[in-house]
C-alpha cells in the first residue's frame, strides 16, 4: 500500500518528518510491524513505548532488516537513522494504520466486543459458538483460542486482546473466509491502549466488573471508565448493511449495568438471574457435571440445558443467550446451541486418572471469580476442599491479601505457589498472599504452605487428599506456559496434575 495512503488514514497530521527528503511518499509499504524483529524490506515500523523498553531503541534494527520508515511519539533524544514521522498519538497511529493496510475489514463484519473482569473468554466462546450452532459463519479472538471459519488454535502469546495490527488482519482473515461475525475478548487494557480501536463494534457484551488490573489502571474508577470506552464505541446510527443490530448486552445483576448505562446510546438488552431483566434465566438446576434453567424473553422462553456447571456460567450463557437473540436468532434455536456447547479448556477441567478424589483445574484468578468457583465446588465436595493457586507478579498487587482471605475463608487447606512470578521476587508474592491468610487466624504449616515451585505444591496437595474431597488447581487453566524472571517455560496444570497422579497412583 502506498505510504500517502497510510499516512493519509492517521487522522492525526504529523508533527514533524524527521529526513524527510529521503522519504519517498510513493513507495509501496510491504508490511506494517511494531517490533523491530518482525519488520520486513519495505515495511513500516512503528516505535511503541513499553513497560520494559522503548520501540525507539530498535530503530537501528529496523533499518538494518530494510525498513523504509519509521513512525512514533517525538523522539527521546536521539537521532533518526532513518525516515521518521513523529506524531501526537502513537497507538491512534497503530491502530489506524492497521485498519488502513488491511482495508477496513471491520466495515463487512458484524463485531461482537466482549468485556469484564471474569468470564470474557467463555462468554466469546458461547456467542461463537450459538452464531456458528445457528448457521453463522464466526471468527473468534480470545485469551485461549482463535476461530476462524471452522478452524480453531490455541492462543499462545500470553496476551488477550492482542494488538491493533493482529486484531485487524485476523478481522481481513475473517472478511476472505466468508466469516459473518467476529467476536472478540476487549479486555480493559485493549480498550484503553487503542488496540480495538476501528472494530466499530456492533454489539458490546459485560459479563461483570469487580476487582482486576489496579496496578495498569490505578483506580477502579479508571478500570470501569476503561471497561465503558467499549460501550462508547457503540453507535446507533451504524449500518454496515449487513442485518446487525447495534445492541448493548448489559448485566442487570452486577454494578456495571449501572456504571455503563449512561455510556450506552444504542438500544440496551439486559440479563440477569437475580434481578428482573429482558433476558432472565429461573429455575436454576445445578449439579456437578451440568447444569439446566429457563430463559424467559420478552416474547418466548426457553429450557436451557447445558454441560457447563457453576451458577456463573448460567449467567455467561445469559450474556451468550442476549447476544444471538438481539440479532434475531430465536429462542429455540438458541437451547439447541447450548446443548452441545462444550467447556473452554482449562475452566473447571475435571482431572481423571482414576483417583478417589476430584481434581479441576481452573483459571480463576481474581478475587470474585476465585469466590465463586470456590463456591460452586463446596456443595458438591462430601470431603475436603484443598486449592493450590497464587498471584502473578508485575500485576495487580492489591488483590494478593483478597486472595489469600478468601482461600482461608473457604477451603480446608491450601498451597499458596507461584503463578507467572516474572521479575519479582517470588517468596515475597507469597507472602502477601499469605498476609491475608493469617489475618483470617490460619497459621503456615498448620492450614496452608507457602512452596513456590508450582510442581511440588501440587504434589503435596493431590498427596493429602483423600477419598471425597477436591483439589482445585487455580489460577493457570488452559496455559501452557509460566513466566518466571523473562523466561517463559513450558507448563501445563493439566498435565501436570496427570503426571503427579499416575506416579502416585
Ligand atoms: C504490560 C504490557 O501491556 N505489556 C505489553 C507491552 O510489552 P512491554 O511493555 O513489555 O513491551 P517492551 O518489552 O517494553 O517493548 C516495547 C516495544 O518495543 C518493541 N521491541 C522490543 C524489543 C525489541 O527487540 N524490538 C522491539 O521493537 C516491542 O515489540 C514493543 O512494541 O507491549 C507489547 C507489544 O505491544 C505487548 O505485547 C505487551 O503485552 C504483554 C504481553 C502483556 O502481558 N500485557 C498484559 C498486561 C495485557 O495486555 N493484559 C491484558 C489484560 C488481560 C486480562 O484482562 O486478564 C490483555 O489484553 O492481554
Ligand atoms: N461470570 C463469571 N463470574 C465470575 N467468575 C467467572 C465467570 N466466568 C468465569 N469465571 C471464572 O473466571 C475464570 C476465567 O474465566 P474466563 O477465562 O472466561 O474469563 P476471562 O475474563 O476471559 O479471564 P481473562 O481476563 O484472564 O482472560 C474461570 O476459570 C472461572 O473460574
Amino acid at each position: 500500500m502506498e505510504l500517502a495512503t497510510l499516512l493519509a488514514a492517521l487522522e492525526q497530521e504529523p508533527k514533524h518528518i524527521y529526513s524527510s527528503d529521503a522519504l519517498n511518499m510513493h513507495s509501496s509499504i510491504t508490511a506494517l510491524a511494531y517490533d523491530s524483529r518482525k519488520v520486513v524490506e519495505g515495511g513500516l515500523f512503528i516505535a511503541v513505548p513499553g513497560t520494559h523498553t522503548d520501540g525507539q531503541r530498535f530503530l537501528g534494527e529496523a533499518v538494518r532488516r530494510g525498513a523504509t520508515a519509521a513512525l512514533g511519539d517525538a523522539l527521546q533524544g536521539q537521532s533518526a537513522p532513518l525516515p521518521y514521522i513523529e506524531v501526537a498519538d502513537v497507538r491512534i497511529a497503530l491502530a489506524n494504520l492497521a485498519c488502513a493496510f488491511y482495508e477496513y475489514p471491520a466495515a463487512h463484519l458484524c463485531t461482537i466486543g466482549v468485556t469484564g473482569t471474569d468470564g470474557k473468554t467463555t462468554t466469546s466462546n458461547l456467542i461463537s459458538h450459538l452464531l456458528e450452532a445457528t448457521g453463522h459463519r464466526t471468527g473468534l479472538m480470545t485469551t485461549a483460542n482463535f476461530k476462524l471459519g471452522g478452524q480453531e488454535w490455541e492462543n499462545t502469546t500470553r496476551q488477550s486482546t492482542l494488538e491493533a495490527l493482529e486484531v485487524q488482519q485476523m478481522l481481513r482473515q475473517c472478511c476472505d473466509a466468508g466469516v459473518t461475525h467476529a467476536v472478540i475478548e476487549a479486555t480493559s487494557h485493549g480498550l484503553e491502549l487503542q488496540r480495538v480501536r476501528g472494530c466499530n463494534f456492533d454489539i458490546g457484551v459485560v459479563t461483570n466488573i469487580t476487582h482486576e488490573h489496579l496496578d495498569f489502571h490505578k483506580t477502579l474508577a479508571a478500570y470501569r471508565r476503561a471497561k465503558a470506552r467499549l460501550f462508547e464505541m457503540l453507535d446507533p446510527q451504524r449500518d454496515k448493511g449487513i442485518g446487525s443490530r447495534p445492541t448493548a448486552i448489559l448485566n442487570h445483576d452486577d454494578s456495571s449495568y449501572e456504571i455503563l448505562k449512561p455510556y450506552c446510546s444504542v438500544p440496551i438488552l439486559d440479563y440477569g438471574i437475580d434481578t428482573p431483566a429482558s433476558v432472565r434465566a429461573v429455575d436454576l438446576q445445578l449439579s456437578a457435571n451440568s447444569t439446566s434453567f429457563r430463559v424467559i424473553f420478552p416474547d418466548a422462553e426457553c429450557h436451557v440445558e447445558t454441560p457447563l456447571v457453576g451458577r456463573f456460567n448460567v449467567s455467561n450463557c445469559l450474556a451468550a443467550i442476549a447476544t444471538a437473540y438481539s440479532q434475531g436468532v430465536p429462542p429455540a434455536d438458541i437451547a439447541q446451541g447450548l446443548a452441545t456447547v462444550t467447556g473452554v479448556a482449562g475452566r473447571m477441567e475435571s482431572i481423571d486418572e482414576g483417583q478417589s478424589f476430584s481434581v479441576v483445574v481452573d483459571y480463576a484468578h481474581t478475587p470474585d471469580s476465585l469466590t465463586k468457583v470456590l463456591g460452586t465446588l463446596r456443595p458438591v465436595t462430601q470431603g475436603k476442599l484443598l486449592i493450590v493457586f497464587g498471584s502473578a507478579g508485575e500485576r495487580d498487587i492489591q488483590k494478593r491479601p483478597i486472595m489469600g482471605r478468601i482461600a482461608a475463608e473457604m477451603t480446608d487447606f491450601f498451597v499458596i505457589t507461584d503463578e507467572d512470578p516474572r521479575d519479582e521476587d517470588r517468596e515475597q508474592i507469597l507472602r502477601e498472599i499469605a498476609s491475608g491468610a493469617e489475618v483470617q487466624g490460619k497459621r503456615e504449616g498448620k492450614d496452608f504452605l507457602c512452596i513456590a515451585d508450582r510442581r511440588k505444591a501440587i504434589e503435596i496437595a493431590l498427596k493429602r487428599a483423600k477419598a471425597g474431597d477436591t483439589v482445585l488447581l487455580a489460577g493457570k487453566g488452559h496455559e501452557q506456559s509460566i513466566i518466571i524472571g523473562r523466561e517463559k517455560l513450558p507448563w501445563d496444570d493439566r498435565r501436570v496434575a496427570r503426571e503427579v497422579l499416575r506416579e502416585s497412583l
